[in-house]
């Protein structure tokens, strides 16, 4: 219904407050209808590019693009744009439909029209029949889609969302992220995300920069950070993992494999490095809780269950290594009894899916960005 969308383009983007440079020379294409998150730790930058693309912030280098129009001094009302924050700012002396149909009046739109635009919109975000509530006296979560609302019914080029749901509760958030992802699918609107919450992200998004110190340290689609993390950084941020020190070796027939612990080793045919005969290199592999299996052969790491944790789709172990490294480990529950605390244990280590890093972490060694 609506395709005024826009493409957004980075091209080398650079923000500084006064001689602190907080993002440098920072590219990247977000495309038309996509559903895009900027993802990372507190003070990471992702409000500060948000608040570029709805032109709050100054440029300090680089050119930002709406399709292939340079918008670095086009003022914010110029620019179309839709807005959800975490706290709402909707206005409490209006009732629902008023509050929606606020930014029409602003542009002018005649009363029928607004009238048949913001019942179209409540209903989209499935708040139809509250139009004559007060704010005051809905949950959080319907005024949020009250927020959305809002930020929609004015068909804008670009709907941008900062942290919209961390004012909710555990459960009403995933309630909404799921209603924001139908809502958005349904109006195909290009939206900008933020949030530090990777749960949330890998369940909104079509794509994700994952973001460090004002640097994106890769951008894929929720599978390919989680499958295939470009660094550790990303590998530890994204979903839980276990990092193990190991060596890469040259086994049989000049193939490289990987050696953890002292007698473990895995097979790894994919794996982009070269080695040296007699020459093993360290690494660090990242380990998945679900990447690892009790053995069945006896081949694998041996360590000791010092926590377990059923929780009906599955069973958390925390295993004690020989080491003393503790590791994460899920099994599911249909297929094993749970393992009870102190029981010896010997863990294989699924090599199809796990990550290798050089030992910096910087390098993903593993061929391909996808499994
Ligand atoms: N007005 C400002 N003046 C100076 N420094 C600022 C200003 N606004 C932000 N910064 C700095 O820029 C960096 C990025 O901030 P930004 O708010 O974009 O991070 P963020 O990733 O959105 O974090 P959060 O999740 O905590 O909101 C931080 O180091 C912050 O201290």
């Amino acid at each position: 219904m609506y395709n005024m969308s826009v493409a957004i383009s980075f091209k080398d983007i650079v923000k500084k407050y006064g001689d602190t440079t907080v993002i440098p020379e920072l590219s990247l294409d977000i495309q038309k209808g996509e559903f895009f998150t900027l993802l990372g730790p507190s003070g990471c930058g992702k409000t500060t590019l948000l608040r570029m693309v709805a032109g709050f912030n100054s440029i300090e280098g680089g050119d930002l693009g709406f399709n292939d129009k340079v918008m670095n001094n086009v003022p914010p009302g110029k620019r179309n744009i839709g807005m959800v924050f975490q706290n709402y700012a909707i206005f409490p002396h209006l009732n629902v439909a008023e509050n929606v149909a606020f930014g029409l009046q602003n542009r002018k739109v005649g009363k029928e029209e607004q009238q048949r635009r913001v019942s179209e919109i409540l209903d989209t975000v499935q708040i139809e029949v509250y139009k004559n509530r007060m704010p005051k006296n809905l949950s959080g979560g319907q005024q949020q889609r009250v927020a959305l609302a809002r930020a929609i019914v004015i068909n804008p080029d670009v709907l941008l969302m900062d942290e919209p749901l961390s004012n909710l509760d555990a459960q009403l958030r995933v309630d909404m992220r799921n209603a924001i992802k139908r809502i958005q699918r349904e109006v195909g609107i290009t939206t900008v995300y933020v949030t530090h919450d990777q749960e949330e992200a890998m369940a909104v998004s079509d794509r994700i920069a994952v973001m460090k110190s004002g640097i994106i340290q890769q951008v894929g689609t929720p599978r390919e950070v989680y499958q295939r993390p470009a660094n550790l950084f990303v590998a530890t941020f994204i979903g839980r993992t276990n990092v193990l020190e190991a060596q890469l070796e040259n086994g049989a027939e000049g193939r490289p494999v990987v050696r953890v612990g002292s007698s473990y080793i895995l097979e790894m045919p994919e794996l982009q490095a070269e080695v040296k005969p007699d020459a093993a290199v360290d690494v660090k592999i990242s380990v998945r809780p679900e990447e690892f299996v009790l053995s069945e052969d006896g081949q694998g790491l041996t360590g000791k269950v010092v926590n377990n944790v059923f929780l009906g789709l599955n069973t958390h172990l925390v295993v004690e290594l020989e080491n003393g490294q503790e590791v994460e480990v899920i099994q599911q529950s249909a297929v094993s009894a749970v393992v009870e605390i102190g029981r010896k244990v010997t863990l294989a280590i699924l090599t199809g899916t796990i990550n290798v890093y050089d030992a910096s972490g910087e390098r993903n060694l593993n061929r391909g960005p996808q499994l």
